[in-house]
This record gives C-alpha cells, structure tokens and sequence, in this order.
C-alpha cells in the first residue's frame, strides 16, 4: 500500500480516485445496467433466465427460480448446527439493536379541539438484496430482513444470486428462513433489482428495494429510484482507520484487509499521525496478504484503492475522514471517544482497538448495510425508519375551525386559489 505524506494536492488526488469507485461514475456500465432493466421490463422472466444463465452460470425456469421449502430444509442438513447458534445468538442482538429504532405514532389534542398526529405505518412489501456473487453473505440477510420484521413489513421477498447448479448458498437460506423473509428468488445483479421493481411472472414487485450490492446492483437501485423507494447506495465496501502512534498495526492491518478482500472496487484507508506505524501496517499487511485465501482480489483494491496517509495532526486526520465519509471508521487513538464527537461523516463508526470492523459485519447489532462512496454524507444505515412511513393526521372541530377560518381565507386567496377559500368560507354560510 502506498504511503503518502498528507498535502492539500495528495487529499485532492485520493478524493478524486475514491469518486472513480462512485456509481455517478460508471457511465460505460450504466448504459449497461440500464439494458439489462429495459430488457427485464419487456421480457419479464425470459430475460431473468437469460442473464442468470449468462452471469451466474445457472439453469432457471418459472419452476426453479423460487426456493421452495425443500430446499429450504435441505439447507438445514448442510449447515453445521453450531453455525446455526450463531446465527440465532446474532439475530437476538441485531433484533435488540433495531428494536431500539421503532417509531412510534403520536397525537397531540389541544383544549380549542384540534386533534394534530402523526401515523406511521409498516410497507406492505419490501424486497431485499443478497449479495452472493464473490462470497455468500447470510449475515447480510439478517441485516436486511431483521429491521422489516421488527417494522412489521407484510411481505419480504429475498432475491440473491444462484451457484452454477443453480442452488443458494445454505448458510444464506437458513439465515433467510430464521430471520423470516416470505419469499425468495434466485436471481441476482441489475435483472433481480430491475424484477423487484417492475415484477414479472414469477418475481412479485415490491414497494422498495434494500440491500448492499456490487456495481451492477448499485446502478440498478439508483435507476430504478422512483418507480419504487431504495435505501441508500450500499456498493462496494469501504473502510478508513484513523490510528495514532499508540495502536497495534497489526490489528490495524487485519482491519483493513477484512474489507479489501470484498471486492475489488473496496477501499482501505489509514489515515495516521505516525510514519512509524505506517511503515509496521505496510508490513503486516504484505504479510497477512499472502496467507490470505482472497489474496487476489485483496491486491487488486489495494492497488487501487488502498491508501496510507500521514497526517500532521488527529484533527488533520478527522478532516480527511470527514472529507472521504467512509461507510466504516475506526478510532484507534489515546482519546478516541473525543475523535469520535469530530465525526461529521461515516456510516458506522467503530472505537478502540478492540472494536474491530467485522465485530459490526457479523454481531454487535447495528446494521452492516451502510452507505458508501462518500454518501454517508447524507444517507444513513439501513434501520428500521427504511421499513415504515408516515402519514399526518388532523382534526378540527367546528369552534376550532371557526377561529381559524378567517386566518385560511385570506392565505388561499393571497394564492389566488378561490376553491380553497371556498372549502373553508361554504361551512360557514348563512343557513
Ligand atoms: N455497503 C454494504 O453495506 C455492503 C454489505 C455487504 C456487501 N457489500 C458489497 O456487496 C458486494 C457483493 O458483490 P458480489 O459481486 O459478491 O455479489 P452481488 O450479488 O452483488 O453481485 C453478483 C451479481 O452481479 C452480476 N454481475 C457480475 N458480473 C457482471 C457483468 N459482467 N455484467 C452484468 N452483471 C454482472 C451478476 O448478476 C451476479 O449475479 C461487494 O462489493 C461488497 O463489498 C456491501
Ligand atoms: N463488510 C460488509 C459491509 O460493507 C458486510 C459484511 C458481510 N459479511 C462480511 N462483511
């Protein structure tokens, strides 16, 4: 990984390498991508057959393309009991963590009799993607179908991507069936989100659409935005460590080689204010990349997106991380919990040296769908508020409305909209 000293032209330079990663980006595979949702929208489930065979390498038809609870118990047989454990200890802290997010309705009553509230009710469908291209992600499931459970969504229907023999992976179906999404489709990539958003024969569409994905699910959920709702832009992974001479490099190395080894369009960053520690993580990350079983894709995203940067100062640092807001961060210094109130921007921010990334992967309870490619910004992590939304609710009484008649009146006609001051001046006409 190269080490770069921390200058105005080099923070600028990083930025602009970070954004080539951004699914604003990717014109040549957006034209792409968008083929692939126009031919769903036509095709229906022909063309899911298709790419799945073209991408995927499977065999599908109206007949196969749903899991069925077979396959479902089938899985059951493949997975180790202790796996199951831990999957079920996990779902009991995700479900806890996100039970910690409902929202509740509220009415406000006032003596006059105005009745003012707010009524949040669950989506009636939700779809949630799976990643399962370069590595099966069963936690990803949980993160997914856990906080639609805990909104109370009437229908989660599953899509992720089959193996050659066109099965998914068993890890992935027994998480699903635990966590308990109602349906689901092995289908994956751009066709899967663009069937989830338009439905064909055999893939009901949904209200929104959730879940982490490659570039090619990135760019689908940013296309199909508006026929249905997405969550965020959950691409690629991404992690940015900020350590000081006091942190272990070789927990700092390992931490930035767990997202590495996602893709090869993830990044990792170090951003440190020791050239010591720079140099020991350099060197146990050379290390631990040549044990490593994904030491493939690990070198190629950090050959292009693995960046070591001193920095002069902690606060130089928050600036740069705040600057990149990187879906993971992690505070290895003296005071981190200080660092942590500087914090503008990240998706999930991680203290200590103790509090290693996948902790929050796998465990802790948070959710790992978390915004990337510096919209961490604005969006947030996958939560429960993604599973409901809102309605106002008002009341007026007669006296209420008659104090107030005159105030309406004169707003709707300073709007030249007579129907309006109509609507409130016809109930109270002379009888
Ligand atoms: N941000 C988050 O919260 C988060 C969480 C988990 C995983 N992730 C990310 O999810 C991603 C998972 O990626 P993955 O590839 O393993 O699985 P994936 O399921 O996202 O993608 C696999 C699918 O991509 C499509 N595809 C692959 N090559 C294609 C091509 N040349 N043309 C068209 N479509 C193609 C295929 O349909 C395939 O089924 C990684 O980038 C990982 O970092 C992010
Ligand atoms: N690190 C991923 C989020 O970017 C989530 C994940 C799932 N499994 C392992 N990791």
């Amino acid at each position: 990984m190269k080490i770069t000293k921390v200058t105005e032209d080099a923070v600028a330079t990083l930025l602009d390498d970070l954004l080539k990663r951004s699914p604003n980006n990717y014109t040549g595979y957006a034209d792409k991508v968008q083929a692939i949702i126009d031919d769903v929208r036509e095709r229906g489930d022909e063309a899911l057959f298709e790419m799945t065979k073209r991408f995927d390498g499977a065999d599908l038809n109206a007949d196969n393309i749903r899991v069925t609870q077979a396959e479902i118990d089938e899985a059951y047989t493949l997975v180790d009991a202790s796996l199951i454990e831990v999957i079920r200890k996990a779902m009991t802290n995700i479900r806890v963590y996100h039970e910690k997010q409902r929202q509740y309705g509220w009415f406000d009553t006032t003596p006059d009799g105005t009745i003012l509230g707010q009524k949040v009710t669950p989506l009636q469908s939700t779809g949630v993607y799976v990643p399962g291209g370069k590595a099966a992600y069963p936690s990803s499931v949980l993160m997914n179908v856990i906080p639609a459970k805990v909104a109370g969504v009437e229908k989660i229907v599953m899509v992720t991507p089959p193996g050659k023999d066109g099965k998914v992976n068993p890890g992935t179906l027994v998480a699903a069936n635990e966590a308990g999404a109602d349906e689901i489709y092995k289908v994956g990539g751009a066709q899967a989100i663009a069937a989830l958003a338009f439905g064909t024969a055999s893939v009901p569409k949904v209200d929104k659409i959730v879940g982490p994905g490659n570039i090619y699910v990135a760019l689908a959920k940013k296309a199909v935005y508006g026929y249905v709702s997405i969550d965020s832009i959950a691409g690629p992974s991404e992690i940015l460590v900020i350590a000081d001479e006091t942190a272990n490099p070789r927990y700092v190395a390992a931490d930035l080689l767990s997202q590495a080894e996602h893709d090869e369009l993830a990044s990792a960053i170090l951003v440190t204010t020791s050239e010591k520690l720079a140099g020991k993580v350099q060197k146990e990350i050379e290390d631990f990349t040549q044990v490593l079983s994904r030491k493939a894709i690990i070198e190629k995203s950090l050959e292009n997106y693995g960046h070591i940067l001193i920095a002069s100062s902690i606060d130089e640092a928050v600036e740069i991380a705040n600057a990149i807001a990187s879906e993971h961060l992690e505070i290895v210094t003296t005071n981190p919990f200080e660092v942590m109130t500087k914090i503008r921007n990240a998706g999930a921010i991680f203290i200590g040296e103790n509090s290693s990334e996948p902790l929050g992967d796998y465990f802790a309870g948070p959710n790992h769908i978390l915004p990337t490619n510096g919209t961490a910004k604005f969006f947030s992590p996958l939560s429960v508020d993604d599973f409901v939304k809102k309605s106002s609710i008002i009341y007026y009484s007669r006296e209420a409305l008659a104090a107030k008649k005159d105030d309406i009146i004169q707003f709707a006609k300073a709007e030249s909209l007579t129907a309006h001051a109509n609507s409130i001046a016809v109930r109270f006409e002379d009888k």
